[in-house]
């Protein structure tokens, strides 16, 4: 028995999102994931209203669901027609799902001005839309649409709605924030007032988040009485977005200690997450909350020294209580903590005062300062880290002997790339020249074709992404940075802005056995981009040839 009811609209509300559009099999997988998940009811969308719901509500009876309940969403029938006859409510029937939710207006000036009807029909088409509903499904939910702008307005009034809509057969009370305008303080007020005046309803909330407190208003609704929540995956959702469940679902189970979940699903929902930022087709979010990227990243020399004590002593929760995992991150603000931390990682257990450790901590600083982005380019930094620790077969696959790229236009007029490479490999030179969409594209075909003899699994790499980004670090602040590092510190050259800026090149690469991102810096976009690409190659080739040693070493 679960303590609260979590009702997705991730499908409805959450595609009324302006960068979120879903096709009819996106709404199958999506719905067939949080099913999987566990939630209770799953909102599919507004029969009739297009041809992805309509499909998507014919699709869905196909599949026997586990935890989950569809849910199909209307408006209250169109005061030009009786309930039986109107279309939405043929719709609605018509989908056959076992749950249906209505809006309909509890503000005055929402039937007025918007439906253009009567406070007092307005009160009829709700009951007569739910009186109708509750013989075709198996239960019916009210969305209060407005409910707390329109309780402020006129507190009788909304009042009376509800009143309405819980004679009328209503199984849920869902109060919504439809502006999300609303504070919590009067969330919890006027949630506490319904309780009192209706005490045998079901209350439900639905918040938006344009005032960033969809969540808030959330768990004020749920601590003042309310069992059941509306709320999207990530928050996506109309104008600012919804409640976010994947917010409100940890705080209700690991902070108050209910259970919304079955079992111990919580641990899923970080997967679940980026499983729907990827069918939504979405960049995620990494600073969100229990389960972005950077949820339980540490950058701070500070928090990660801590952390390596006692990591609650800037963890809220257990990362993996959510499926999430702990980051230590490189950057210009690391202490050696974070060196300890990051080595641990790899298996090295290092004391933070042996010279390695300071070695490496003042090399990856100064390297941060200069614009390298470790935390971006973690497979760069397993190969520093890997190299100064002389250890786990890091080795110099390829020595870089020349190379040369030069742009030129074909006889069309279009740009052409050419790029000639010649790399030593135990002893032996290889020499090649290739073409390219672009520099760099040249020299990456050229450089695997002259690696390809020796290391043919190199073709198994693939470059997914590319990203260059012109650095604001000023040329002050690198001077004083060597006054903190060592001499034999790297040194870029002068820069002086424009188009002598120094670059951060970033190359994401791929095989089948997952992805990485390696990082180049330099005033020279070429060089930046040659660094980058090195560190790719090599991380692919120790990669591999590590993943053999081992399997070897297991046989
Ligand atoms: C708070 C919410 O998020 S509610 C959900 C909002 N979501 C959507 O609107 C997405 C799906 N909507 C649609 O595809 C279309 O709007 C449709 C198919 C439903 C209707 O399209 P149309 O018939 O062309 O109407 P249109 O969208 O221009 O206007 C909305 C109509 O709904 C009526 N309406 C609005 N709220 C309600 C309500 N609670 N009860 C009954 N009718 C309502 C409006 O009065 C208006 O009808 P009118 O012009 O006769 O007064
Ligand atoms: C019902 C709904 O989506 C709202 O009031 O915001």
């Amino acid at each position: 028995m679960m303590d609260f009811y979590i009702y997705d609209t991730s499908l409805r509300d959450g595609a009324q999102s302006e960068d979120v559009q879903l096709s009819m099999p996106d709404k199958i997988k999506i719905a067939l994931r949080l099913d999987n998940f566990g939630i209770q009811c799953i909102e599919g969308g507004w029969p009739g209203a297009n041809p992805v719901d309509n499909d998507f509500f014919a699709e869905i009876k196909q599949y026997s669901l586990k935890n989950a309940k569809i849910s199909a969403f209307g408006s209250t029938h169109h005061a030009s027609f009786r309930a039986e006859d109107d279309p939405t409510m043929k719709a609605l029937v018509a989908s056959r799902m076992p749950i249906m939710t209505i809006f309909g207006k509890s503000s005055e000036k929402h039937a007025l001005d918007a439906l253009r009807v009567s406070p007092a029909q307005n009160l009829e088409l709700i009951h007569n839309s739910i009186a109708f509903l509750t013989r075709h499904a198996e239960k019916v939910f009210f969305d209060a649409e407005h409910f707390f702008d329109g309780f402020k307005a006129n507190k009788d009034y909304a009042l009376e709605v509800l009143k309405n809509a819980h004679k009328a057969g209503a199984d849920t009370l869902v109060l919504c924030d439809s502006n999300g305008g609303t504070l919590p303080s009067e969330v919890s007020q006027i949630v506490r007032i319904c309780k009192k005046e209706l005490p045998e309803a079901a209350f439900g909330i639905h918040a938006h988040n344009d005032c960033e407190l969809a969540v808030a208003n959330s768990l004020a609704a749920l601590e003042a009485g309310a069992t059941h929540i509306q709320g999207t995956m990530n928050g996506v959702g109309e104008r600012c977005g919804n409640a976010n469940l994947c917010s409100i679902i940890p705080i209700i189970e690991v902070k108050l200690g209910k259970k919304c979940l079955p079992g111990d699903m919580l641990r899923q929902i970080t997967a679940t997450s980026a499983y729907v930022y990827e069918v939504m087709n979405m960049k995620p979010f990494a600073r969100q909350a229990f389960v972005g990227k950077s949820a339980f990243a540490h950058k701070g020399g500070v928090h990660v020294s801590a952390i390596n004590r006692d990591a609650s002593l800037y963890e809220h929760i257990k990362p993996e209580e959510v499926g999430n995992s702990q980051r230590v991150l490189i950057t210009e603000l690391a202490g050696r903590s974070n060196i300890v931390s990051l080595a641990r990682r790899f298996g090295f257990h290092l004391d933070k005062d042996e010279p390695v450790v300071k070695g490496l901590f003042h090399e990856l600083k100064t390297k941060a300062s200069l614009g390298y982005d470790y935390a971006a380019a973690e497979a760069s930094m397993e190969l520093l880290l890997l190299r100064k620790l002389a250890r786990r077969g890091v080795r110099n696959f390829f020595t870089l002997k020349s190379l040369r790229v030069f742009e030129t236009k074909d006889e069309a007029g279009q740009p052409l790339a050419e790029a000639t490479v010649a790399v030593e490999v135990e002893g032996v030179v290889e020499h090649t020249a290739a073409t390219g969409q672009g520099p760099v594209n040249a020299m990456d075909i050229a450089l695997r074709k002259a690696l390809s003899s020796f290391y043919p699994k190199i073709s198994e790499l693939s470059l997914r992404d590319f990203k260059v980004r012109v650095l604001t670090i000023g040329q002050e602040e690198t001077s004083r940075n060597h006054d903190l590092f060592s001499p034999e510190n790297e040194k870029i050259p002068a820069r002086n802005g424009g188009t002598a800026s120094v670059v951060r090149v970033l190359i994401e690469s791929a095989d089948m056995r997952g992805a990485w991102v390696t990082v180049g810096v330099s005033y020279d976009i070429i060089e930046a981009s040659w660094q980058a690409l090195a560190d790719s190659v090599t991380y692919k080739l120790y990669r591999d040839e590590w993943q053999s040693h081992n399997n070897t070493d297991n046989e």
